[in-house]
């Protein structure tokens, strides 16, 4: 094979000769194209930061540094340790953090969260494509949303999309209950338990469940998979957030991730089906009316053939990892809080109920258990980051200045662990929300923010909590634990635990006779193990 470079002797002197080939031609234009990338994209880096480092009068610093990484930003320490990177600046009210070379303002100052979660009449709005990599998805979906004015329908179905799922949960809390009940003997059933099978097996049931109360979709075997496949994306998907070059050179991952993404869809397509066969069975027979998954209908409101699939995905990844991350550290805390534990034994002994009769206003009266799901909610938030586009400029309470097309990032864990915000932030304490379950002791609504605030905040909230109260309720009244946790100093990106260790006892009979006046309600509750 000819060499590129080469020497020659010419008689009179010797002189040195580059013998281009094609490969060669070839490697330096990628060469020099791979420099080009570079270089634009410092410049640009570097003129983005110097714009908005002016604007951002509070100091538009960079986290970590004064100059971040050129064209990796501060991914390597946000890959490392989400958290951990942006607890550096909580006492700041705004910074920004490089994802790669995309600039992202983070909110800390609660005037500004609230500017931003509000909305402030159109100025900010969830970043449509946010997640869209591909072309043809971006324009189908905006075709669609030219065609039905998907935006509209999709705010107005909102509001009703809540009220129809309030109806839901009165008229199908006994089912749940029960379910519930079934879900919590079935934790217990063996005594010892690391929380890689803890957790499966929550995830596991309250995605049944919530396949079977939302979409009236019954299949176990398949809840089972649609678990696995959630939690295996979302946990990629939150990588990314942070690392978006993982997708570059994690082939495997990027294989993994293809997978589960595939078989979310396959199922979103199922389920889809399911809703129109359901619709065509109801215009045809008026008996299966009653049976109309309407919350669902109501909330997807009117989309089109992509819209819809997208909204079911979304909807199924929104509901199924949230509700068991919460339940599994709400587990962990009462377990580790026996004083808690009491307290809410305490409650129950005054509301005189067993969990096996217990009833929606029973359970609402329990604001202790509630404020112990809030309180779990505030440590452990299981979103990890809220994402708001601005529509057009914008100054921000402190001075911060946003531009138009920005992205502006809201993580409810830093605001949750923001000592300037809560007093003794790190001490999981329910007693703060009692008497005031929207904001406990901090200022304002804006500073408990598990489930987003405004118009685009959590459809599901309500449910969450009944299913986590409902789950713990079963678990405290007929079972003794105990939890161990190898407690890292952030959690990670997707709240998962690792390392933690259950035991659950079945409670002496005892206890329960003594509680409660009904012994028929009370004998419902003893597990026979
Ligand atoms: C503890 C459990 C849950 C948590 C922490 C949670 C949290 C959130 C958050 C943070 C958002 C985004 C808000 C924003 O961007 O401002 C959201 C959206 C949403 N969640 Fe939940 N969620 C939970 C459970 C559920 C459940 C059980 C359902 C289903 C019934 C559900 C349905 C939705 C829907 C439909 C949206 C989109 C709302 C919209 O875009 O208008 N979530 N959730």
């Amino acid at each position: 094979m000819e060499s590129a470079c080469g020497s020659r002797n010419t008689g009179k002197y010797t002189s040195l000769q580059m013998t281009v080939t094609p490969r060669t031609a070839v490697a330096v234009a990628a060469s020099a194209a791979v420099c080009g990338v570079a270089a634009a994209t410092v410049l640009h880096m570097y003129w983005t930061r110097r714009k908005l480092k002016n604007a951002i009068q509070t100091g538009g610093k960079a986290v970590d540094d004064e100059t971040p990484w050129p064209l990796v930003g501060n991914t390597p320490s946000l890959a490392s340790s989400f958290f951990g990177t942006l607890y550096r600046h909580v006492h700041e009210s705004v910074f920004l953090v490089w994802v790669g070379s995309t600039p992202f303002i983070v909110l800390n100052d609660l005037k500004s969260v609230r500017r931003v979660l509000t909305g402030a009449g159109g100025v900010y709005s969830k970043p449509k494509y946010f997640g869209y990599r591909s072309k043809a998805i971006k324009s189908a979906v905006e075709r669609e949303r030219k065609a039905v004015e998907l935006e509209s329908a999709e705010l107005a179905a909102g509001d009703f999309s809540r009220t129809a799922l309030e109806a839901l949960i009165v008229e199908q809390f006994g089912w749940l209950n029960v379910e519930i009940e079934a879900l919590a003997h079935e934790l217990a059933a063996r005594s010892d338990h690391d929380q890689q099978h803890a957790f499966q097996q929550i995830q596991q049931g309250l995605v049944h469940l919530n396949l079977r109360l939302l979409y009236k979709f019954d299949d176990a075997q398949l809840a089972g998979k649609v678990s696995y496949w959630i939690a295996h994306a979302g946990l990629e998907f939150a990588k990314r957030m942070a690392n978006p070059f993982r997708a570059w050179y994690h082939w495997a991952a990027n294989v993994r991730f293809l997978a589960h993404v595939s078989g979310l869809i396959g199922i979103g397509r199922r389920l889809c089906k399911h809703l129109d066969d359901i619709v065509a069975a109801e215009r045809k027979d008026s008996e299966l009316a009653e049976t109309a998954p309407s919350w669902v209908h109501a909330w997807l409101g009117k989309v089109g053939k992509i819209g819809k699939l997208g909204k079911v995905v979304g909807l199924l990844m929104a509901s199924t990892q949230t509700v068991p991350l919460t339940a599994i550290w709400s587990v962990y805390l009462v377990a580790t809080h026996e004083s808690v534990r009491n307290k809410i034994l305490a409650e129950v002994r005054k509301v005189n109920t067993s969990s096996a009769c217990v009833d929606l206003s029973e359970l609402d009266s329990l604001t202790f258990l509630d404020a112990v799901v809030r309180e779990t909610l505030r440590i452990y938030p299981p979103f990890p980051v809220l994402q708001r586009e601005a529509q057009m400029e914008d100054e921000l309470s402190d001075g911060a200045f946003v531009q138009k097309g920005q992205i502006v990032y809201i993580v409810p864990w830093l605001i949750h662990h923001n000592p300037k915000i809560w007093r003794n932030p790190e001490a999981f304490e329910p007693e703060r929300f009692v008497g005031n379950a929207s904001h406990g002791d901090a200022e304002n609504d804006y500073a408990f923010i598990p489930f987003g605030r405004g118009s685009r905040m959590c459809a599901g909230y309500r449910l969450a909590i009944v299913e986590v109260k409902l789950l713990l309720l079963h678990l405290v009244l007929n079972y003794d634990w105990e939890a161990a946790y190898e407690s890292p100093e952030y959690p990670a990106i997707n709240m998962v635990p690792s390392k933690m260790q259950f035991t659950f006892r079945a409670k002496k009979i005892s206890y329960l006779s003594a509680t409660f006046e009904h012994a028929e309600d009370a004998s419902r509750v003893i597990p026979t193990a």
